[in-house]
């Protein structure tokens, strides 16, 4: 639009003497000001309108929305109004900034909403309706919001979803909720594209991006993409259609798939999960600090044996029987075994629980601890949370794999009181499994294979974050 315009005073500091649109950017001339059309999200006219007024009102001009980077992976929103009294003037810019915004593809005009009303502090509800849907509202994204009623109602609506008719799926919540929709939102592109949801060797990708509002008491995946618990940086990012492709563990049993995952966790971390879930009545922070105390006090070995592919390099192409032979196997006493896909970056671990892997490299971490004395075991775990390599330890060992079985000791080589003292956490003949979040018992070997790049998620990639200290208080 070449002619002058929008010449009247803003409301704020600036002033606007004379705009043109150069490129992809709104320029003023008088001040060389710019506002890059990739920062814009919503355009408004402005109206003077009385209280109560719903429709006309004198039109004052236009407001331009923006996305502002702020300290520490921070966003916020940010209005810049651009006063004229010509209607001319005004339609004619609106009608032109509205175009360019219609024509960023990777912004979302349609979401599923997902809400967990009873993730950490019950606030999920209010982080929605609050902070969240007035933005959507703004940036013209029309929402289906399901508030969810009980555990796996997510999946099942997901399950008889019509995706076709979204852009995207967002939910708000903790990283069970999210590992939950995610689950439904893969298992719901396997229906669609008729695969046997038992045995998925191939699974084709989820058909639409998933957004992670944070309103969970840990935050992984929120932590992971936006490195920061904020909903308005996670809504801002949706809006922008900031999109990363993220890579995405099956974890099955010989007989079914389990889950669609992130992340898991043997032996440590799944007994605290589990001791934590029967303290549900706790509040949600103190809950993860009494398990986490009381499964250190309580430290038990895990006896397991893990069989593990090495990520093969993709032009190497080694023929089944090649493949066979190099699978890796380790047998012992494991204190906790972690598989994970993403560097799961969450405030007690700035660098993340798996910083040796990428959010899309094709691999997953295997970080197997072995058996030590409770001390060594909480120095180790003290490192998560410095600048210092966790890893460096003679009993922690990590691999980058494939593909990696966990087999549980099966009983009859100890006596009872001696097994049931090893194993106390599978006394039912089940073990826990923390599965981003999510508790799962499993008796059988469990088999996780990485999927390159099977899901989108919104954020950013990993290492585009600035770092942040920890905040861990509990050892
Ligand atoms: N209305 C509901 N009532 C009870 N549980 C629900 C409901 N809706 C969803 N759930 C289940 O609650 C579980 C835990 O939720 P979520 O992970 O969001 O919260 P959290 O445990 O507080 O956070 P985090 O996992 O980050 O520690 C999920 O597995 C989800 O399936």
């Amino acid at each position: 639009i070449r002619k002058p315009s929008l010449s009247v005073p803003a409301p704020e500091v600036r002033v606007w003497n004379c705009l043109k649109y150069v490129g992809n950017c709104v320029v003023s001339q008088a001040q060389e000001e710019t506002i890059e059309m990739k920062d814009v999200f919503s355009v408004k006219l402005k109206r003077r309108r009385f209280v109560g007024q719903k429709k006309g009102g004198t039109l004052l001009g236009i407001t331009v929305f923006k996305c502002l980077h702020k300290e520490e992976n921070k966003l916020t929103d940010y209005a810049v109004h651009l006063n004229n009294l010509s209607e001319d003037h005004c339609h004619l810019w609106f009608r032109h900034l509205k175009e360019i915004l219609n024509g960023f593809q990777n912004r979302p005009k349609s979401l599923k909403v997902f809400v967990n009303p009873s993730s950490h502090r019950r606030e999920a509800t209010h982080v929605y309706y609050d902070q969240v849907a007035p933005l959507f509202k703004l940036a013209d994204i029309k929402t289906d919001v399901t508030v969810t009623e009980y555990e796996g109602h997510a999946l099942s609506v997901l399950k008889e979803c019509d995706l076709q008719a979204f852009d995207g799926v967002v939910c708000v919540g903790g990283d069970g909720s999210v590992s939950e929709v995610a689950h439904g939102l893969l298992l719901k592109a396997q229906i669609d594209a008729g695969k046997d949801t038992d045995y998925i060797p191939t699974p084709v990708r989820a058909p639409v991006p998933l957004g992670v509002i944070p309103a969970g008491t840990t935050n992984i995946l929120a932590y992971t993409l936006y490195g920061i618990k904020h909903a308005v940086t996670a809504t801002l990012h949706i809006i922008m259609g900031h999109i990363q492709p993220v890579d995405v563990c099956t974890f099955s049993t010989p007989s079914k798939l389990l889950r669609f995952g992130f992340s898991a966790m043997f032996g440590f971390g799944a007994r605290t999960l589990a001791l934590a879930e029967k303290h549900r009545w706790m509040p949600s922070n103190q809950r993860k600090d009494f398990a986490f105390i009381k499964t250190l006090a309580d430290l038990k070995p895990e006896e397991c044996e893990l069989s593990f592919l090495p990520l093969q390099i993709p032009h190497e192409d080694p023929p089944e029987n090649d493949i066979k032979d190099q699978w890796h196997k380790i047998q012992g006493h494991f204190l906790n075994v972690s598989i994970m896909a993403i560097p799961c970056l969450c405030s007690m671990a700035p660098r993340g629980l798996a910083p040796n892997t990428r959010l899309n490299n094709g691999s997953m971490a295997l970080i197997a601890v072995q058996n030590t004395s409770r001390t060594e075991f909480i120095k180790h775990l003290k490192r998560y949370a410095s600048m210092k390599n966790q890893f460096n330890f003679p009993f922690v060992e990590t691999y980058t794999v494939q593909e990696v079985k966990v087999q549980p000791r099966l009983k009859g080589g100890l006596d009872a009181k001696e097994d049931t003292c090893l194993n106390a956490a599978s006394a039912e003949g089940s073990h826990p499994w923390n599965i981003d979040g999510d508790l799962m018992k499993e008796a059988s070997e469990v088999h996780v294979r990485v999927h390159p790049q099977l899901i989108n998620l919104y954020g950013v990639n990993t290492d585009d974050l600035e770092s942040s200290q920890a905040t861990c208080n509990c050892i």
